[in-house]
């Protein structure tokens, strides 16, 4: 049985997210992405299809692997230039009411006491509608621009990352009581002094020794998303994520996923169904079959190989220049290119994979699994993704920029609707509300983060 589906609009805010050459479609509205007008009237349109929220992506550095250089990226705008994302939520909440807003940042190279900063102002402008997507970086371009040169290895990003999030869970629930600020004009008093706390971290990366310098926001914490899938992640997005974000390109996988996520959960005392679980998508749709097909053909016609190549050599850190286009990678005897290839090995293990296979494939929606068709076609295999894999819903990427999710919009949402499995208004008015129900605004009690609220503390005293 269905629950109701969570539906996200994936973004990034430059000209070029996952399909590669796609900017070039006359469809696509890549040169808005600097139009904050073009942002607003595109929240609204999300917001009266009762989408939950956009989410960005967002990276600290580029990639810069294909043939050794970044010229494969700047040329096929392949994630590259990069504005900022979180700057433009203010306008987008001033625009709309219930949408949320879900931003990646980086644990790798900002203090957290930084971040905490940035998100406590989000919340509280935006009335408790932003959440923030931990990721941990993997671009050696960012730690030569933003840190010390090289980056950490893999597993001690991720031991940094739950140290930073314990930081900033301290000082959103610890340091400032719910009663803190009293307002009081008689005695001239804004905030009772004696309600807010130093937090007191002393840890392997970071010491903090203070109070936090902002009053409570209306969710406090924003709902913290992660994505990451090698065992590290998943033992964070277990212990932290109020969210998770997949993108397993087969249903048994992403099954095996969510079972082994909602598992570790489930050990560590949290209740399962307090994560959230959202698979990446793209969808390609129109009022019939056919015309979606044709639209999904004019799409592939413009994918670029280099643009492709260029964002996978990125996302592996292997040049994939160095192979054959036509020759199949089964051949390639290289441990990250057996790494590679059981990616597509697994999802079709009858076929020899090459690499302009695998451009073809990930040009469109990068890794995410594509679904063309008519409102019938896509709602159905929506719904059965949700029942065959125990997901919550999805984060919808595009191959058009705006334009497929206006299209989405128009018909995929009305017939989700029409099935009772997408909901036709908000019951709250944050984004925790908007994915746990009304009522909902701040962590579940099972939350880490809620050991930190003083008033548990003295209880526990
Ligand atoms: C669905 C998905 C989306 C991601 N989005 C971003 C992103 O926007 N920015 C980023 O720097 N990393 C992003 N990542 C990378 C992860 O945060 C992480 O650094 C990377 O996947 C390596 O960790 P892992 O081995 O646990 O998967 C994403 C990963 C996944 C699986």
């Amino acid at each position: 049985m269905t629950t109701q589906m969570k539906v996200f609009a994936f973004d990034f805010t430059g000209p070029a997210h996952l399909s590669a050459g796609l900017w070039r479609h006359r469809r696509d509205r890549s040169e808005q992405y600097t139009n904050l007008r073009a942002w607003v009237e595109y929240a609204k349109m999300l917001e009266d299809a009762c989408f939950d929220g956009m989410f960005f992506a967002d990276n600290d550095g580029y990639h810069e692997k294909y043939r050794g250089s970044v010229e494969g990226a700047l040329r096929d705008a392949a994630q590259l230039p990069a504005n900022d994302p979180a700057y433009l939520v203010p306008a987008l909440a001033a625009a709309t009411k219930h949408l949320g807003f879900g931003i990646t940042t980086s644990t790798a190279y900002t203090p957290p006491y930084a971040v905490a900063r940035k998100f406590a102002t989000l919340d509280h402008l935006t009335d408790g509608r932003i959440g923030w997507n931990v990721v941990t970086s993997y671009s050696d371009s960012a730690a030569r621009n933003l840190g010390n040169g090289t980056q950490l290895a893999h597993d001690a990003r991720y031991e940094r990352a739950e140290e930073f999030i314990d930081v900033t869970l301290k000082l959103w629930e610890g340091s400032w009581d719910d009663d803190a600020v009293v307002r009081d004009t008689e005695t001239g008093t804004y905030a009772d002094p004696a309600r807010v706390h130093e937090v007191q971290h002393r840890g392997e990366h970071f010491t903090v020794d203070g109070i936090f310098v902002c009053e409570p926001s209306t969710q406090r914490t924003p709902v913290i998303f992660q994505a990451g899938g090698s065992p590290k992640g998943v033992a964070l997005a277990a212990k932290t994520a109020e969210a998770v974000f997949m993108n397993s390109m087969s249903k048994p996988g992403l099954k095996k996923q969510v079972d082994t996520l909602r598992a570790k959960a489930a050990e560590l005392g949290r209740d399962p169904h307090h994560i959230a679980v959202l698979q990446m998508v793209t969808v390609i749709s129109a009022p019939t079959d056919e015309e979606a097909w044709r639209k999904y053909q004019e799409y592939v016609g413009l994918v670029s190989y280099d643009g492709a190549m260029a964002r996978y050599s990125g996302w592996t850190g292997l040049d994939m220049a160095q192979f054959d286009p036509d020759r199949p990678l089964e051949d390639v005897k290289t441990n990250a290119g057996q790494t590679m290839v059981d990616v597509f090995t697994k999802l079709d293990p009858g076929k020899k994979w090459t690499p302009r296979d695998i451009a073809r494939e990930i040009g469109i929606g990068g890794t995410s699994p594509v679904i063309v068709g008519s409102p019938k076609t896509v709602a159905d295999e929506l719904v059965s993704w949700m029942d065959e894999t125990g997901i919550d819903g999805f984060n919808i990427a595009h191959a058009a920029k705006f334009a497929d999710l206006e299209d989405f919009a128009q018909y995929v949402v009305p017939e989700l609707q029409a099935r009772g499995v997408m909901r036709t208004s908000y019951e709250g008015t944050t984004l925790r509300e908007n994915l746990f129900g009304a009522g909902q605004q701040r962590l579940a009690a099972d939350h880490p983060g809620t050991a930190h609220r003083r008033s548990l503390v003295s209880q526990a005293q």
